[in-house]
């Protein structure tokens, strides 16, 4: 079997084995990453939850009538990118996620960007990424305006959404949705689309991403093997499965159950 990176390379098996695509949900404390992953698998708003949590979901979808075995990292880094290695080499896919209520959430959504960039040069590997606008629903609230996160989008070749985890399911699905079309393309003809961009632009005022961010714990050469727990699939959701992956960063949590932490509506 073909691989990418020693991984199994989605849209190798034959065509009743459903595509394989591993995507993960980046974004600043708070920016409703939890919330639009929940929604996503359960269609159903949380408003209670554990910021500590780190877990990966699995779901079988359907995009475009082809059958896809989806994983959903819902990441916890804290204020910036940590331990970044577990989700840079394992994920097909990116959201990166900011609140259009939150300035800082923007800033750092822009770090996670060009955190991406440095890691699609550092592998020749171009991985896609979607930039989401999260809590439309508290437009009047608004510290990001669309056309700040269109700009944003546009300078790393990224589709961009504005979306709300309170709002419709069906939006939040589209958006995920677009995230596996996004990575079977590339999965199905790597590096026929650009890489990112925005590191071949000068950001003056800024210091460089390493220095900003420490990632130099962010080592490119690392590939986390994710280990995923099957778990029985839980009346009213979606999910079949929880693992614990709790960032090297936070504090130790055991072996989860579905959805530990979240009360769902
Ligand atoms: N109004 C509104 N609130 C939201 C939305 N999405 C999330 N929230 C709320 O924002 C808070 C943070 O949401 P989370 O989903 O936990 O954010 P997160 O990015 O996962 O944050 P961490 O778990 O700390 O990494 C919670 O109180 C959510 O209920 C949204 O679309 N609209």
């Amino acid at each position: 079997m073909s691989s990418v990176f020693g991984k199994p390379r989605a849209g190798s098996g034959p065509p009743s084995t459903p595509l394989e695509v591993n995507l993960a949900i980046l974004g600043r404390r708070g920016a409703g990453k939890s919330a639009l992953t929940v929604k996503f698998l359960t269609k159903r708003f949380i408003s209670e939850y554990d910021p500590n949590l780190e877990d990966t979901y699995s779901s079988e979808e359907t995009v475009d009538h082809q059958p896809v075995h989806l994983r959903v990292m819902d990441t916890a880094d804290l204020d910036t990118p940590r331990n970044c290695e577990r989700y840079l080499n394992w994920a097909h896919a990116f959201l990166v996620v900011y609140s259009v209520d939150s300035r800082q959430s923007f800033d750092s959504s822009s770090s996670y960007l060009e955190l991406l960039a440095l890691h699609a040069k550092e592998t020749q590997r171009s991985v896609p990424a979607l930039l989401l606008g999260n809590k439309l629903d508290m437009a009047q609230y608004r510290q990001v305006t669309k056309a700040e996160g269109v700009a944003l989008a546009g300078r790393f070749g990224c589709l961009f959404f504005e979306v709300s985890a309170c709002l419709d399911f069906e939006h939040v699905q589209h958006v995920f949705h677009e995230a596996v079309r996004e990575a079977r393309r590339e999965l199905k003809s790597p590096l026929t689309r650009p890489l990112f961009i925005s590191e071949e632009r000068a950001l003056p005022h800024q210091a460089p991403l390493t220095a900003r961010h420490g990632l130099a714990s962010c080592t490119f050469n690392t590939l986390s093997t994710v280990s995923l727990k099957e778990m029985p699939t839980v009346a009213q959701a979606k999910l079949v499965t929880v693992k614990s992956s709790r960032a090297q960063s936070k504090r130790k949590a055991p072996t989860l159950t579905l959805l530990k932490g979240f009360k769902i509506f």
